[in-house]
């Protein structure tokens, strides 16, 4: 959707700002622009709707050569958000969002109309915040309203510059998730600037690491960034921490997931101590009669007698929805000082998952992105060989 095809940016005073850089964008993919500050990030996005001229390379947006396009015409087709919001003082929030449109001559009703369900998209009320003045909102709501102002003329391709780059870190975090939220929805090609690896992690399908002198160090999923630097720069850059940040981006697959023994509250005890002799079990995950996590119980006392499962079943809550990262799962771990957590798809019990489980599955993804292959598609070797 977006190439770049060995774009250079040299700035008349002799600096070279971007050089050599050839950076292919997939349509509906966000990708993340990161690295320290003066490395030619913003240059490269501003190359992409002509607010900068390039020295020499191309640049193609959906197929077409956009040295020939016109660029005022160009920019109403791409989205832009800046990390002040951008917005004009002296207009509403509703005139702000619609700034696009207006200039497209749209029809005005259908232009407002368009402007409230955009308001409405990012979470502010219209008929609230509508008629209110950019002073009159916080930081994030400003954002906010940037981010509606970048859509409203629906665009196929966004370029964000440190969109979330104004706010407090509890807010900035809320507007990345309702941002991934509505990207989840609308699919755009997305360009998002950021020195902060951790959103450069948490936003990108991709991420451009950059280097001083504008040169891409590495051009890879989080995944492979943080598994497998491309050099010590990159290490360097991702920090020490990459295994943890990890956590953030692998999702538990089925592979990850333990799979202990399964009773119901209403079985007898009798039984349930059959079914974990049978499994070789010390403990089993309990249900309730609907299929829901009820809890556990174990044989540290003897399991028998007369009664039922629920006589004996210790309650316990922790668990994650199926695709949840691993970070998520440690955290519920954490949250309820637990050796597992139950993972779920909807109501249905798949498995759990247990430290040595997570660290098996972190090791795992990082082994398959080195071979090149889909870490989904990675089979665990079994100990099952016995009789081979
Ligand atoms: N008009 C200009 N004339 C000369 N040099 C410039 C000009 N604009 C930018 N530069 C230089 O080009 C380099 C890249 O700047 P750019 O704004 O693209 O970096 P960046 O990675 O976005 O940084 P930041 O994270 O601080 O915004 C910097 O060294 C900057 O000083």
């Amino acid at each position: 959707m977006i190439r770049l095809d060995r774009v250079a940016k040299r700035y008349p005073d002799g600096t070279a700002a971007v050089e050599d850089l050839s950076l292919d964008v997939a349509a509906g993919d966000l990708v993340t622009l990161v690295g320290p500050s003066g490395c030619g990030k913003t240059t490269t996005m501003k190359m992409v709707n002509r607010l900068i001229e390039p020295t020499s390379g191309r640049i193609f947006v959906d197929g077409e050569d956009i040295t020939r396009r016109d660029p005022v015409k160009l920019r109403r087709g791409i989205g832009y958000v800046i990390q002040s919001g951008g917005l004009l003082p002296h207009r509403t929030v509703l005139d702000n969002t619609v700034t696009v449109p207006t200039l497209l001559r749209w029809d005005r009703a259908k232009a407002r109309a368009r402007g409230r369900d955009l308001l409405d998209l990012v979470g502010l009320a219209p008929d609230t915040y509508g008629d209110r003045y950019p002073h009159q909102l916080s930081g994030g709501q400003r954002q906010r309203v940037g981010v509606a102002r970048a859509l409203a003329a629906d665009p196929p391709v966004l370029l964000m510059d440190e969109p979330f780059g104004a706010v407090d870190p509890v807010v900035r975090e809320r507007l990345q998730t309702e941002f991934l939220r509505l990207q989840g929805e609308l699919k755009k090609t997305v360009l998002l600037v950021t020195h902060d690896i951790d959103e450069a992690v948490r936003m990108g399908d991709r991420i451009a690491v950059f280097a001083p002198g504008g040169r891409v160090a590495q051009y890879d999923t989080p995944l492979a960034v943080l598994g497998t630097p491309a050099d010590d720069y990159v290490a360097d850059f991702v920090g020490t921490d990459r295994g943890l940040k990890r956590l953030a981006v692998t999702p538990i697959t089925r592979d990850d997931l333990e799979l202990p023994p399964v009773v119901r509250l209403d079985d007898p005890l009798p039984q349930a101590a059959e079914r974990l002799r049978a499994a070789g079990s010390r403990w089993a995950v309990v249900l309730d009669a609907d299929g829901d996590l009820h809890g556990w119980i174990d044989d540290r006392e003897p399991i028998g007698g007369t009664g039922t499962v629920r006589d004996r079943a210790r309650r316990m809550d922790a668990w994650v929805p199926f695709g949840s990262s691993l970070k998520a799962a440690f955290g519920v771990m954490l949250q309820y000082d637990a050796g597992w957590v139950a993972v779920l798809d909807g109501d249905r019990f798949l498995g759990v998952l247990t430290p040595g489980r997570l660290h098996e599955a972190l090791r795992r993804s990082v082994g398959a992105e080195e071979a090149g292959i889909d870490p989904e598609r990675v089979v665990l070797e079994t100990i099952d060989t016995i009789g081979d």
